[in-house]
């Protein structure tokens, strides 16, 4: 729900001193109207959202006012800009502007077709129509000659002119064009206050259909949606004073009808911000063509926005404030637009099986029963059905309604005719001066003799002949007193909805809507005043020629014939709405027809989503008892789905478990790895050991080789050894006393393989090399038998040492072996898993292809 925009525009003033010096103030975003003191009258304050002041420019009040409703046509939303104010306020400036400075109506033709152009992802088809609606009677300005066009009302149109020409545009300048020609059609007049006034209420009116680009060529796709829209653009003609604007004759009747439209206008606007439409109440659309034009604009499906124009001169405030209530009003009315959607049959049917495709989803994938929401579908169709059903009720009971009118009318007419009959009859031969046998509508007018003293009072020429009826008269002295307490000069026309409130409540004492036969009374406030002032209401004036003529034709002779002439017109009256009656008829019964095939249509379509449910009910039983009794062997289209399904799960979760076993022995090996990793650091730190053991065997080696050689040259030379070693020098002899233990001890210990000491040693039995030293053979004989001892230990340290060498090359080379080992099957176990992953992605690829395979060839639905 959403309310109707409204905007002020106040025009420059016409005049630029005041009398009295009252003006109208704008401030911020509410206008008031201020005495010659400056002070704000009470009670004339408005506020509105947005207040256009005289230097405002049609671009400005465009951007910021309609071409919301502009854009929101485009995209789909049904729009109405329409401009409303008094005569001269500036309306068709605003709607239609000028050359220099383009109206609301050109604006947005170029904004539509800017739209139109950018816009990638739609197609649009434009149509565009043109009327007027002139002294009530509907004209189209593309067809001069459909004249008094009907308004229609059918359930897929909803409120139409029937017989309408609407011509499809693609370009601005077309529409341009056909706008100027459209307004050269359209009738202006000269006034005392507006040299080119509108004398008709103009629509222009766009019909927006698009479609999704996407949708192109895809028969039945959801993108077949196709949205229409309806963008009216409507210059009103001005309400209008006729003691101001001066109008007489044909500017008269005019300013009759505008003000009548114009007052229905107001009534409607009225009984929407009561909260009318809410609650139900009768909104009193049909009692002009504007309003009925108008209806979708005016508490209905649409975005609407109203520019009230006002002129701030001196003189025209009533009118303005009039204007500035109407306004107030206007802005509490509140529309519910939404996207006009058409679906082509096949994309509903596509949208249908895509429902059911769902179903069917939720079916597999939840467990769901299809046959829920199958339901849930069938009750939405039958309200559908119900709804339906209801609108055909209604419309027949609208039809009898009508039926009954039109056959009082007919009855009417008939009256009429057999009144007039008797006349002729009773005029042929019967004295005239006898009084005439009228009928029951003519009797409601009957002359009473003359109230003169009003006549007198107003000093305007009485028409002795004619006396209006009760309610009018009733209504005519309301307003000479009225008159009186203003000062002589008529309300002004908004003014007369509030102040005549009273004279619109009811014998009940509750208030009522004014009725445009009300409003017959009030808004002809100029017309009685021009009446008694010597200018005639055609109407009236043709009723009261009509009597004048029978009594004229009472002393001639050629009352016969007059009578006779409207016999015939009243004839033809009655073929007419004879003929209207039949057409209206057929209409309705057509209407019927359509409702009728609508409801069958869709009883035909719970028909068919009754037999799906059976179906899917049938396939889901056969479904489960197949499942129980062998899932093995599928035998029914959705049997085997779910067969495969279920296989492919487990293969999946095979394929998932031995993936897993995988990791785990990629772990284990890793671990293996990292302990023979380990195997052969230790292994290389003990051959490190090894290594510097044997080179201190070496350096052993080579120093006993040393004390080898020393001992052969003490050899040689006995004496000085003697002297030296143990006799000479005891500090020498100590010394190599010393060496030699040690290196009988490191001997010993090397063969013995434990650390015994020398005197532990001599103490056993052995010789020991002091013993030996003074006697020279035998020491040589026992250094002989040391060196060969050390060869022997040099010899066997070297055959461990190659042994170790032999054996640590070989733990090195089974090492390096199993690495390469474990290398090896750490690469074969990726490529493996890589070859999983394959095949797991091939298996999954597989499940889909398969997936789809079993959707396309599930049975259609
Ligand atoms: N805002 C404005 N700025 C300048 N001139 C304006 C403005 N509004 C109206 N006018 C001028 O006032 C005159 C009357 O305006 P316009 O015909 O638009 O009034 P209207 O409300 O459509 O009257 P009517 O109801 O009689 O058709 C025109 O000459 C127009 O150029």
């Amino acid at each position: 729900m959403e309310k109707i925009c409204v905007a002020i525009r106040v025009r420059p003033p016409t005049k630029q001193n005041s009398v009295r010096g009252y003006h109208w103030k704008v401030l911020d975003n509410s206008i008031s109207l201020l005495s010659g003191a400056g002070t704000v009258i009470s009670g004339h304050t408005f506020a509105f959202d947005t207040i256009f002041g005289a230097d405002a420019k049609n671009i400005n009040i465009y951007e910021e006012h309609a071409k919301a409703v502009v854009q929101s046509a485009v995209a789909g939303f049904n729009g109405t800009v329409f401009a409303y104010g008094q005569t001269s306020s500036g309306k068709t400036y605003t709607m239609r502007g000028s050359e220099s400075e383009p109206g609301i109506t050109r604006l947005a033709v170029s904004e539509i077709f800017r739209h139109i152009q950018q816009g990638m992802d739609r197609e649009y088809l434009i149509r565009v129509s043109y009327m007027e609606i002139y002294n009530e009677e509907i004209n189209d300005l593309f067809a001069p000659d459909s004249r008094k066009l009907q308004i229609h009302e059918n359930l897929e149109k909803g409120v139409f002119v029937a017989g309408l020409r609407e011509e499809i545009v693609d370009s601005v300048e077309q529409v341009l064009g056909l706008l100027e020609a459209g307004e050269a059609k359209r009738h202006f007049g000269e006034t005392n206050m507006n040299l080119h006034s509108s004398r008709s209420h103009s629509i222009f009116r766009m019909v927006i259909e698009s479609r999704s680009k996407s949708g192109k060529g895809e028969k039945g796709s959801d993108a077949d949606a196709v949205r229409v829209s309806e963008l009216n653009l409507v210059d009103l003609a001005g309400s209008e004073r006729i003691a101001k604007t001066g109008a007489g004759g044909v500017r008269l009747k005019e300013g009759g009808h505008i003000n009548k439209s114009l007052m229905c206008l107001g009534n409607v606007i009225n009984k929407l911000c009561e909260g009318g439409a809410k609650q139900g109440a009768h909104i009193p659309y049909r009692d002009s063509k504007l309003t009925r034009i108008l209806q979708t604009a005016l508490g209905g499906n649409a975005r609407t926005a109203i520019i009230c124009t006002m002129t701030p001169d001196e003189e025209q405030i009533d009118e303005s404030r009039g204007t500035l209530q109407f306004a107030s009003r206007a802005k509490r009315v509140t529309n519910c637009a939404q996207v006009n959607e058409i679906l082509t049959d096949a994309a509903l049917l596509k949208r249908q099986k895509k429902e059911i495709e769902e179903l069917l989803q939720k079916l597999q994938g939840q467990g769901s029963k299809p046959s829920d929401d199958l339901e849930k579908e069938i009750k939405r169709l039958r309200n559908d059905l119900l709804k339906t059903e209801l609108e055909r009720e209604k419309l027949e009971v609208e039809l009898q309604e009508e039926k009954k009118a039109l056959n009082d009318k007919l009855k009417e007419q008939e009256r009429k005719i057999v009144n007039l009959s008797t006349m002729v009859i009773s005029s042929a031969g019967d004295d005239f001066n006898q009084p005439h046998q009228k009928g029951s509508r003519r009797e409601t007018w009957c002359p009473r003799p003359v109230t003169s003293d009003l006549e007198t009072q107003r000093g305007r020429r009485a028409t002795p002949e004619f006396e209006a009826p009760p309610s009018f008269l009733g209504s005519s002295v309301n307003l000479s007193l009225r008159r009186s307490n203003n000062l002589g000069l008529p309300p002004a026309f908004g003014s007369l909805i509030e102040d005549d409130k009273d004279s619109w409540r009811s014998s009940d004492g509750f208030e009522r809507s004014p009725t445009p036969a009300d409003f017959e009374n009030i808004a002809d406030e100029d017309t009685w005043a021009t009446l008694n002032g010597g200018h005639l209401n055609v109407d009236l004036f043709n009723d009261r020629t009509d009597r004048r003529a029978m009594s004229s034709a009472a002393s001639e002779n050629s009352k016969n014939i007059l009578l006779e002439h409207q016999l015939r017109e009243l004839q033809a009256q009655f073929d007419e709405l004879q003929t209207a009656f039949n057409n209206k008829d057929l209409e309705h019964q057509q209407q019927l027809e359509t409702s009728i095939e609508e409801a069958c249509k869709y009883k035909e379509q719970v028909d068919l989503l009754s037999q799906e449910k059976a179906k899917l009910e049938e396939a889901l039983a056969k479904t489960e008892s197949q499942t129980q009794s062998s899932p093995s062997q599928p035998s029914s289209p959705v049997v085997t789905e779910d067969y495969y399904v279920k296989k492919l799960e487990e293969l999946v979760n095979e394929m998932e478990i031995e993936q897993k076993k995988c990791k785990q022995e990629n772990a284990r090996l890793l671990e293996e790895v990292h302990g023979l990793q380990d195997q052969l650091l230790s292994a290389n730190t003990s051959l490190e050991k090894e290594r510097r053991l044997q080179t201190e065997l070496e350096q052993e080696i080579i120093l006993l080789r040393e004390r080898l050689i020393s001992s052969n040259e003490r050899l040689h030379s006995p004496n000085e050894d003697m002297h030296e070693c143990g006799f000479a020098d005891n500090g020498c002899s100590s010394s190599i006393a010393t060496d030699d233990q040690k290196f009988e001890s490191k001997n010993h210990d090397l063969q013995q393989g434990n650390g015994a000491t020398t005197s532990e040693k001599s103490e056993a039995g052995e010789v020991p090399f002091e013993a030996t030293e003074k006697s020279s053979p035998s020491r040589i004989s026992i250094l002989e038998q040391q060196l060969d001892i050390v060869q022997r230990e040099k010899d066997r340290i070297s055959d461990i040492w190659m042994e170790q060498m032999n054996a640590n090359e070989a733990a090195t080379r089974s090492i390096e072996a199993e690495k390469m080992w474990l290398a090896n099957e750490l690469q074969n176990y990726i490529g493996a898993l890589a070859i999983q992953d394959e095949v797991v992605s091939a298996i999954c690829k597989g499940i889909r292809e398969f997936e789809a395979d079993v959707e396309n060839r599930r049975p259609v639905c």
